[in-house]
């Protein structure tokens, strides 16, 4: 029996992709645990099977073996109240911006005076409001993720999956990123499962860090982030986060990552 306390238990599992140029194991097994509210910042080498243990988990991918609960439900399909945000933002370039925060409320026959509101707020708290009447190729980089943002959280999703949201933007915008979803994961107190590459960034935003072997991708450290929330930059200069950090890149320099 899984132990179904925990908001989201990942039981042995494990992901192999079975493709006319061969056979990959791309996961696992792996198993771990997670509580409503926490967020977890994934890190771990290319190609070790990050990405593909988001979609397993969000239910976009089928697993090859064991068991993922979510609120002690089987996931056997795709999970409907998640919010997914990818490296590429998937914004739909011929709807103005506020047209694409409300898609998800548009697709479910869902749109309101109430939803436009909080659509509208939602922009103004990611700092992008005043632009809900332009395309999406008008905006910046930065800009198109956080509308992205704003629509994976529209319908207010119990989860929030990000998958290396931030890697194609600057250092300074994706420092001033990572105060923001910050601040509106507090507001929001969505459960986060973030994937980054950046070993700062998984400390900045996690409650814990789970760090990956190199393929088949298995769990070889699990890291508790007890410094308080809401952290300012600065707090990458204080010991406890570099002593956390410290940690996370002896393993990638073991395996010879770094
Ligand atoms: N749909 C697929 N079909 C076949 N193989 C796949 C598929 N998706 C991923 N893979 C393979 O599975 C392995 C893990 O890929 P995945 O994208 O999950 O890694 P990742 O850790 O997210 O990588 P990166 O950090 O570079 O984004 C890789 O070898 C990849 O080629």
């Amino acid at each position: 029996m899984l132990d179904t306390a925990s908001f989201v238990d990942v039981k042995s599992v494990e992901k192999t992709y079975f493709t006319p140029s061969g056979v990959v194991h791309a996961l696992g097994p792996i198993s771990f645990s997670f509580d409503r509210g926490q967020t977890v910042g994934i890190v771990g080498p290319s190609g070790c099977g990050k990405s593909t243990m988001l979609k397993v988990l969000a239910g976009l991918e089928d697993r090859t073996r064991g068991e993922i609960t979510v609120q002690s439900r089987n996931v056997n399909g795709p999970l409907d109240d998640v919010g997914v945000v990818f490296q590429k933002d998937l914004l739909l370039d011929w709807r103005t911006v506020l047209e694409n925060v409300l898609l998800p409320a548009e697709l479910r026959g869902r749109v309101d005076e109430k939803i436009r509101t909080r659509a509208r707020n939602l922009l103004e708290e990611l700092g992008v409001s005043g632009f809900e009447n332009n395309q999406p190729w008008e905006l910046s980089g930065g800009m198109r993720q956080r509308v992205s943002i704003a629509r994976a959280l529209l319908l207010k999703p119990s989860m929030l999956f990000l998958d290396e949201p931030f890697s194609a933007l600057d250092a300074l915008t994706r420092d001033k990123m990572n105060v923001i979803v910050q601040r509106l994961q507090m507001h929001e107190e969505v459960t986060t499962f973030f994937i980054t590459h950046s070993i700062a960034e998984a400390v900045f935003l996690s409650d814990r860090v789970i760090v990956m072997s190199d393929r088949p991708g298995r769990i070889i450290d699990d890291i508790e982030v007890g410094i308080p929330k809401p952290r300012t930059l600065s707090v990458r200069e204080e010991p406890e986060f570099i002593d956390i950090t410290r940690r996370i890149r002896i393993h990638f320099e073991k395996a010879g990552v770094l």
